[in-house]
């Protein structure tokens, strides 16, 4: 299910430009939004979601219009959504809350329900807790049952807002590896802020900032782009400055290594270094000035 934007901007109360005369072509797979807090993803996703409409531009979700009605609730039935802040029951069982957002779904056959109900509990890996309260669940635990929710009805179009935010590590793996199997013949959006996630995700990515576009194309290319620019400075010293960007920071004993995204002087004994996507990442915000260099 392919997903059409084009010039689409969203402008809050007269006043705050979310987004921005936004383009975007979206292919089926797993897809991932990435941009710092603020950038306009969860508006986006909202719009696609058709719980918000957008000042002007259009979107078209597999050929679906969302500037009409029919075009809407078309969407609607082929999409499941996983916002920011679900709201759970605490006092129902994960099966029982499953249930009721089923019958909601208008998942009417109880048998029909059940099966599919436990079959998605296999697939979030939930089936041996699902008669436990939600209340008692972790964070992951919730996210999971999150996912498990908006699958309910099948959808061809999944959207998942910020999921991993707050989840320990091992969670995020697990919630990583089970979005990663949802791909497969549906879109899956991804927003987050968490260069990982759609690492480990997503071969097709945008990347925004302040209601605009600043990529959009396979995270190959935008590792490419930063070829040649990252590298490792391993001192005794200060922090290597000279207009370097720091992706990170490993201590070792008495020397500091760093991993520096720029053009370093010859001084400070730059070894060039293989790019990953968080530098691509970091790349591409200091080619856009929304980091600054050091
Ligand atoms: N209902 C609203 N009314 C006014 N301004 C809003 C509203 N919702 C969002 N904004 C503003 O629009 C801009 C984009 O917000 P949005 O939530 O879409 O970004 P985001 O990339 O999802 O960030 P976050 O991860 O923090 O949610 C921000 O400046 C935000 O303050």
């Amino acid at each position: 299910m392919e997903i059409t934007i084009e010039r689409l901007t969203k402008v809050y109360g007269g006043k705050v430009k979310a987004l921005d005369s936004v383009d975007l072509e979206i292919p089926t797979g797993m897809f991932g939004l990435l941009g710092p807090n603020g950038a306009g993803k969860t508006t986006l996703m909202r719009i696609l979601a058709g719980i918000l409409r957008p000042t002007s531009g259009s979107a078209r979700v597999g050929g679906n219009d969302l500037s009409t009605e029919a075009g809407r609730l078309a969407v609607k039935r082929a999409l499941g959504y996983l916002p920011q802040e679900l709201g759970l029951y605490p006092d129902l069982s994960a099966h029982e809350f499953l249930d009721y957002i089923g019958i909601l779904k208008g998942l009417e056959d109880k048998q029909t329900r059940r099966r599919r109900i436990e079959e998605l509990l296999d697939v979030v890996g939930l089936r041996d807790v699902s008669k436990r309260k939600l209340k008692g669940f972790s964070g992951g635990m919730k996210r999971r049952v999150g996912i498990a929710q908006a699958l309910l009805n099948d959808p061809r179009l999944l959207i998942v807002d910020e999921p991993t935010a707050g989840l320990d590590p091992e969670e995020r793996i697990r919630f990583r590896n089970l979005l990663s199997d949802l791909g497969g013949n549906r879109t899956v959006l991804l927003s987050t802020h968490i260069v990982e996630d759609v690492a480990q995700t997503s071969r097709n990515l945008a990347v925004m900032n302040k209601g605009t576009v600043l990529y959009q194309g396979t995270a190959a290319d935008l590792i490419r782009a930063s070829q040649d620019k990252v590298w490792t400075i391993e001192t005794e010293g200060p922090k290597p400055d000279g207009g370097l960007t720091v992706v990170s920071t490993l201590h070792l004993g008495d020397s500091v290594q760093y991993r520096v995204v720029g053009e370093p002087s010859a001084n400070l004994n730059a070894k060039p270094t293989p790019p990953s996507l968080e530098d691509g990442y970091v790349w591409l915000m200091r080619e856009n000035r929304v980091v600054e260099a050091a």
